[in-house]
């Protein structure tokens, strides 16, 4: 049988509270909710399952594939039937005891496909705005992550990711369609560069770009901007929200993604002869 042309992407803007048990049934709810509604890839928020913050993540982790929550998720995907990109949850490693920022997926079966580790890890300090460490307890991925459905492969990188270029456009020379980022912005950082970023990344690749927020709540420590939103390769916003608890949707069109490429065709254009490694280049 042909490979369907389009299929529908919906991102669950959960609201997550400190209650893992509490957002996994929440999850497992919203991901047949979204199936009922016709979406086929299903995305979850960066740190869905807990509170998110460095002071959180050793609480909360848990291994892979034993925990919970990849129990929880990959029945969820199974019963509805979905490709589920299931967030973000703390893993922990064994038997290192190392902490990782970790999105597992899953196939329609229920089976595990892959696992990206969060690999640029959240460091930043904007003065009197915020400052956070990721680094102070989580280790970073080692490796670049996309996975195969019968629509086309797809990307995943977590968050802060989405702000290194390098990393999409290796997703689009291997071939993916769509990069989909679960996240956390903030209240500084979510305004500045959020959509941008999403935009930035779908026009320089022409593909399809999707981000997947927890919904805000303003008594967290770190505060979560929300608008989870999914872009077009012509980098239009095709669905997107506001902060509270929401599901949105769009058609991920492949014939669509085809008239981008030809149309403005610097997919073939590019000089890889002048800049055929960028760290190379910096050398002197
Ligand atoms: N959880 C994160 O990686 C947050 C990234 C962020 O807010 C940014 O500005 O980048």
């Amino acid at each position: 049988m042909a490979s369907p042309s389009k299929f529908k992407i919906s991102c669950i803007q959960l609201a997550v509270s400190s209650d893992k048990s509490l957002n996994l049934q929440n999850a497992k709810n919203k991901i047949l909710e979204a199936s009922k509604n016709g979406a086929k890839l299903v995305v979850l928020p960066e740190c869905f399952n807990s509170t998110y913050g460095v002071q959180y993540f050793d609480r909360f982790a848990e291994c892979i594939p034993n925990g919970e929550s990849v129990k929880t998720l990959s029945a969820a995907a199974k019963e509805a039937n979905v490709y589920l990109i299931g967030g973000s949850i703390p893993e922990r490693e064994e038997p290192s005891g190392k902490l990782y920022n970790t999105c597992t997926v899953y196939d329609p079966e229920g089976n595990l496909i892959a696992k990206h580790r969060k690999v640029h890890l959240f460091d930043i300090d904007i003065p009197g705005k915020i400052t956070f460490q990721e680094s102070a307890t989580l280790n970073s991925g080692n490796s670049l992550t996309c996975f195969d459905t019968e629509y086309g492969k797809i990307g995943v990188g977590i968050c802060y990711d989405i702000r290194f270029p390098e990393m999409a456009m290796i997703a689009a020379r291997r071939g993916c369609i769509a990069m989909v980022y679960p996240g956390a912005f903030n209240l500084t950082t979510g305004p500045l560069h959020w959509e941008l970023l999403q935009r930035a990344r779908a026009v320089d690749n022409q593909f399809y770009v999707a981000t997947c927020s927890p919904a805000r709540d303003t008594s967290a420590s770190y505060i979560a901007w929300g608008y989870s939103t999914i872009v077009d390769p012509n980098g239009q916003i095709l669905a997107t929200t506001d902060h509270k608890e929401d599901i949105i949707y769009a058609d991920i069109d492949l014939e669509h993604l085809k008239t981008v490429r030809q149309s403005i065709p610097i997919y073939n254009q590019r000089r890889f002869d002048l800049y055929p490694n960028v760290a190379e280049n910096f050398k002197e």
